[in-house]
């Protein structure tokens, strides 16, 4: 049965109140986290103490795959962020405790191996942390004088006080900042002998940074710059059906939704979209989406407006509650909907797509199930005068004109010579954008990508642009470069665009055990956690790292994410010849 459209929302303290109430003394989760898979036991407390063991090597994300792993061992609940390279599993009893330890010590998952920590935990502290932080941000938002608008700014463009020269500023000292950590970090590598010390002189030379840092390169566009958006249907503080952003983190228990009206990297278009969806649920005979009861009808949509005027619309529905007949008849309404939206509006939807999910996990998702009420399912982008069509789900830049800054920086850092033959490796190669804009200068270009449907994508936006120098492969780059470098004797340049946690160190083994490969142009949307790959790739030879290492030559800060903390920082690596290391 689905519920009246006059439920009523609760405020966002009332949100975090309910937080608290509903964790009991050996349960920490907040409402339903969509981050942290939270919970530990939920009997009545048998002892004072909670037996924890720590799961360690985990990897990040890839929270189903772990929840499998950890099904298949006995284990239901856990705790784990996304972030987080480990797990907390609680239990009553040391002997429940050990018994795991014993299960998954030295056990291998996702090619590591996997540690375990045994603790002993105060149920009453441990209850008493979580209600004390969710206290202290009960009064953070009852002292905040901040109006609703200004908070949701605040949250999605933390920087947007800050006038853009500044930013940018900001951005270029934090990327010198990382760089600066990783030299330091070279430094402190264990094991280091003289002969491994002189690979990586680099690193030990004093007074600052042994290598070129250019100018940061600025977004030529500051507002209204992201191409894609997600939105959240639900309710606004006041109650009144709503799309537009979470006020707040749905972890922390907060579900009220504001328009995005006031963020300033919201497109206009995109903004004239989510009002226009709004007035579509604010008449609908169906109720939005409750993230905490988990009932409703409109849950999410996303909007790709790109700079070619193509527009793709997807909305997502919970149809659970829907009959075969109720659903058809809503496929219409939206279609005509936003077919009329198009004509009046002279804006181009050329595709339009429902996606029914019925599932627990908040957001647009591969795993529900995608039709295409308008168009083929694609929109169309232009970047460099290549043009690329993108489907929902494709990874593209969100920021159109600033891509093609850091694409001719990437292209001008691969230097080619024209005199000599080269392969231009686009290991991470997502539908094919770099590799694309770049295949008139070089001989050949491999792209390697590991989803499959990105590679049907840059297959075909190879084939639209008349580009036949390119072949693509989809697998893990760890699985395919040593066939491809191994394919011709010529050199080879590599652009790595990872994705933001970096790459599994296996990639970056695979780069440094292909002599071919010369230089790597390494595109990084977080330095900080990309770290350990930038070390994998310059330390010291050694059995696991075998090859001779790179050396940092240049980076530069190009900023697509104006008013945001985010920034690419574009870093070229160079193969550090043998005959240049200094013996010791
Ligand atoms: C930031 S996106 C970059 C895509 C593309 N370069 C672009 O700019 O459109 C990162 C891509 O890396 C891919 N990826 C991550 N790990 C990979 C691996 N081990 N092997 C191959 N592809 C991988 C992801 O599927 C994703 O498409």
């Amino acid at each position: 049965m689905l519920r009246a459209r006059s439920l009523l929302v609760a405020s966002p303290v009332a949100q975090l109140k309910r937080v608290m109430s509903t964790s009991s003394t050996t349960t920490t989760t907040a409402a339903a986290s969509t981050t942290a898979v939270t919970t530990t036991t939920t009997s009545e407390p048998l002892s004072t103490h909670l037996h924890r063991v720590k799961v360690l090597n985990l990897p990040t994300h890839e929270n189903s795959a772990i929840k499998k792993f950890l099904q298949s061992h006995g284990v239901d609940r856990f705790k784990k962020a996304p972030k987080w390279r480990y797990a907390f599993v609680n239990f009553e009893s040391e002997e429940a405790a050990q018994e795991l330890m014993k299960k998954l010590e030295g056990v291998d998952f996702k090619k590591k191996t996997l540690t375990t920590e045994y603790s002993l935990v105060n149920k009453e502290a441990y209850r008493e942390r979580f209600q004390s932080k969710q206290k202290e941000r009960i009064e953070q938002v009852e002292n905040d004088t901040r109006t609703h608008a200004e908070r949701l700014a605040d949250q999605v463009t933390p920087l947007h006080r800050i006038p853009y020269e500044e930013q940018l500023t900001k951005k270029h000292k934090t990327g010198i900042a990382h760089l600066n950590r990783f030299k330091r970090r070279m430094t402190q590598l264990q094991d280091l002998n003289d002969a491994s010390k002189a690979q990586i002189a680099w690193a030990f030379e004093k007074n600052g940074l042994p290598f070129e840092i250019l100018d940061p390169i600025a977004s030529p566009e500051i507002n209204g710059y992201r191409t894609k958006c997600e939105f959240t249907i639900g309710r606004s503080p006041e109650g009144e059906p709503t799309v537009g952003f979470l006020l707040g983190l749905y972890r922390h228990g907060i579900t009220s939704v504001l328009s995005p009206d006031d963020c300033l990297h919201v497109p206009d278009v995109s903004k004239q979209i989510a009002s226009t969806m709004q007035e579509y649920v604010r008449h609908s005979e169906y109720p939005v989406y409750d993230r905490v009861e988990k009932i409703g009808v409109w849950r999410s949509m996303m909007v790709k407006a790109q700079k070619t005027g193509d527009v793709l619309i997807l909305v997502q529905l919970k149809a659970s509650d829907l009959s075969e007949e109720q659903l058809a008849k809503e496929k219409k309404k939206l279609t005509e909907y936003w077919t009329e939206f198009g004509n009046k509006d002279k804006i181009n939807v050329k595709t339009l797509l429902l996606q029914v999910w019925d599932g627990d996990s908040n957001g647009i998702t591969e795993k529900g199930r995608t039709e295409t009420l308008i168009g083929d399912g694609y929109v169309y982008e232009e970047i460099l005068g290549c043009r690329f069509r993108l489907s929902s789900s494709a990874f593209f830049q969100v920021n159109t004109p600033a891509t093609e800054l850091l694409y001719t920086k990437c292209a001008e850092w691969c230097n080619i010579d024209k005199n000599k033959k080269t392969t231009l490796l686009d290991l991470c190669c997502g539908t094919g954008t770099i590799g694309i804009t770049m295949a008139r200068t070089v001989d050949r270009v491999i792209g390697i990508e590991m989803i499959a449907d990105a590679i049907v994508d840059a297959k075909a936006n190879a084939e639209m642009n008349n580009i036949a120098n390119v072949q693509y492969h989809a697998s893990k780059v760890e699985e395919k470069i040593d066939v491809v470098t191994n394919e011709k004797n010529e050199e080879v340049v590599a652009v790595l665009d990872p994705p933001r946690n970096g790459v599994h160190s296996t990639v970056i083994r695979a780069v440094r055990e292909s002599p071919q490969i010369r230089k790597v142009i390494f595109i990084s949307c977080d330095a900080y956690q990309a770290m350990q790959n930038f070390i994998s790739l310059c330390r010291p030879t050694s059995n696991r790292f075998k090859g001779m290492p790179f050396r940092p030559t240049r980076a530069v800060s190009i900023d697509l994410f104006p008013h945001t903390e985010h920034c690419e920082l574009l870093i070229e690596f160079v193969r550090i010849e043998e005959d240049e290391v200094k013996q010791p």
